[in-house]
């Protein structure tokens, strides 16, 4: 009880102090922040071939240190070996968070107190999972996987959505150039009213399709109902019965094996994982079959590898170069200390395009709550509003605000320094041209928001209008290049970051209570569109939503 009010005394006072620094940092422009010539080398971080700029940020070298005093305050390296050793952080649903044991290599000696979790065994359970998935993967990618007719696969549609589709889609969209989709072409298929299934089933050959249903809970309408449609389209167009294209073009993906045996999907098709595995942390189990079909099993653990060296670096690297801890620290500063509400994530590489809806689930939905573990509410702002596009696209679409709008926002910028060195050596000229382009807006655009009129070049001051805001921070992360790895390393070091924020703000990020009532709601409003019998007593009746379901039942 003692050490706890020491605790509780010692955030108290950093966060004073962290509330003094805001209050004088508000004053001083980043144009004067950024006159330092220091200041480039001391605010960035270096990890395997990348560099992090955090010198646009609104901060000073102190501020960091204060920064990292409160997240050791908040018990960050005790959060942090718990989360690895397979803990109990998530309470409201009594489970671990198991996503570094997806990548966790055998051959390492467990994270410290794995052991007494048990967490070992979960390594274990992964990797044989991985070998099972990997069969499957060679079995379709070999031609060897045979349809109904006996037709090897063409196109597969992975159906899912959430963390089950967002991480699969990014990597294989990203990875696209450098692992041309040849024998195999995988489609994502997530909205629930069959958007993007539709043209599927309107091109490709029923025959040589295979369906992968990715589900953790195995129960999310918007997925069974496309893997029903698709089904049914398989069973017309083949003229069999659900059950045999269950049986034979069908791979199921799920924490629950019972529910995928009930539906009737084979052992032998079926990939599980654990329930301690969030959905948005499931790219790395079997939910990512489908990628790997794209861009095969050593690629595949190549993105494995770079998440495993991410999760390295964050156990073992100091607060202040520790980069999942640094977008973290200055998340929160931004955010809580500063009081900027809205994130916008810029990738300048249109390989990235997935990455702000991506992040949107991760961040947004992990912590965007507004009561702490223990069920209290916090007094302050907690997750920003995330969004973002292509940087380049965006700059023809909302930049305008970011520059000379009412609001602040932050943003991280993301640009990858070597493109284009595989391509054929006719097109090497003219990309390496787009390519400097591209990383030449990207520099100037970060310049932009953090300068303002200061960015104007003395050359055009006297003919140009004023009123561009600037002092919207910002953070470049330069990447070498885009490979397996890299995007391994990158995605994991925000899964971090989610976890460190979650860790200074109090808050469970591995539940998302806010997204089941709605569920609830839409299932009742469902029946009384769809059953004429229903009285509609499973719903909450108000004359606006009445009204609306009168003009869609009309
Ligand atoms: O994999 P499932 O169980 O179908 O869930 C899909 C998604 O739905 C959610 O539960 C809520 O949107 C996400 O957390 C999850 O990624």
């Amino acid at each position: 009880m003692e050490s706890l009010a020491i605790a509780e005394g010692q955030v108290a006072q950093i966060q004073q102090q962290l509330k003094l620094q805001a209050s004088q940092l508000r004053e001083v422009s980043l144009s004067d922040l950024m006159s330092d010539s220091q200041r480039a080398e001391q605010l960035s971080a270096r990890f395997c071939g990348w560099h992090v700029d955090l010198s646009k940020q609104r901060w000073q070298p102190e501020t960091l240190r204060l920064l990292a005093s409160w997240a050791d305050s908040r018990g960050l390296q005790e959060q942090r070996r718990r989360l690895f050793a397979g803990s109990i952080v998530n309470p409201s649903e009594h489970r671990p968070a198991l996503h570094p044991m997806l990548r966790w290599p055998q051959e390492r000696p467990a994270p410290p107190g794995a052991e007494e979790q048990g967490a070992e065994d979960q390594v274990t359970f992964a990797q044989q999972q991985r070998r099972r998935m990997a069969a499957l993967v060679e079995k379709v990618r070999s031609g060897h996987w045979r349809g109904i007719t006996g037709q090897p696969v063409r196109d597969v549609i992975h159906i899912g959505v959430g963390g089950s589709d967002l991480g699969p889609r990014l990597v294989s969209q990203a990875l696209q150039e450098t692992h041309p989709q040849d024998e195999v072409a995988v489609h994502f298929v997530s909205t629930m009213d069959a958007t993007q299934l539709v043209p599927l089933m309107q091109r490709l050959d029923p025959a040589s399709t295979l369906l992968v249903l990715a589900s953790k809970s195995f129960t999310t309408a918007d997925t069974q109902f496309n893997l029903n449609t698709a089904l049914a389209w398989l069973a017309s167009s083949l003229e069999v019965s659900v059950d045999q294209v269950c049986e034979q073009q069908l791979i199921g993906v799920s924490a629950r094996p019972a529910r995928m045996s009930e539906f009737g999907i084979p052992e032998d098709h079926q990939l599980v994982f654990a329930e301690g595995v969030g959905g948005r942390f499931s790219l790395w189990s079997p939910i990512g079959i489908s990628l790997a079909i794209h861009i095969g099993m050593p690629a595949f653990n190549e993105l494995l590898a770079g998440a495993h060296a991410m999760d390295r670096h964050f156990l073992e690297t100091p607060t202040r170069e520790n980069l999942p801890a640094l977008l973290a620290l200055v998340g929160a500063w931004n955010c809580q200390w500063l009081n900027i509400p809205s994130h916008a994530v810029l990738p300048y590489d249109g390989r990235l395009d997935c990455l702000p809806d991506y992040l949107q689930q991760l961040e947004m939905e992990s912590n965007g709550k507004s009561v702490d573990i223990s069920g209290k509410g916090v007094d302050h702002p907690t997750c920003p509003i995330l969004w973002g596009d292509v940087g380049p696209n965006g700059q023809h679409a909302f930049y305008q605000l970011l520059h000379q709008g009412s609001h602040t926002v932050s943003a991280d910028f993301l640009a990858v320094r070597r493109r284009h060195h595989q391509a054929p050596s006719n097109l090497q000229g003219p990309l390496q041209d787009q390519h400097n382009l591209t990383l030449a807006n990207c520099l100037a655009q970060a310049q932009l928001m953090a300068l303002g009129d200061d960015a104007i070049p003395a050359s055009l001051k006297d003919h140009m209008a004023r009123g561009y805001r600037g002092n919207q921070p910002n953070t470049l992360l330069l990447i070498d290049e885009l490979t397996p790895w890299n995007l391994g390393a990158l995605l994991a070091m925000y899964e971090h970051k989610v976890f460190v924020q979650s860790v200074l703000w109090g808050i469970n990020p591995f539940d998302q209570p806010g997204v089941e009532l709605g569920k609830l709601l839409a299932q009742g409003i469902y029946r009384t569109l769809t059953d004429k019998q229903d009285d509609g007593s499973d719903r909450i009746n108000d004359p606006s939503t009445d009204f609306l379901i009168s003009l869609v039942t009309a």
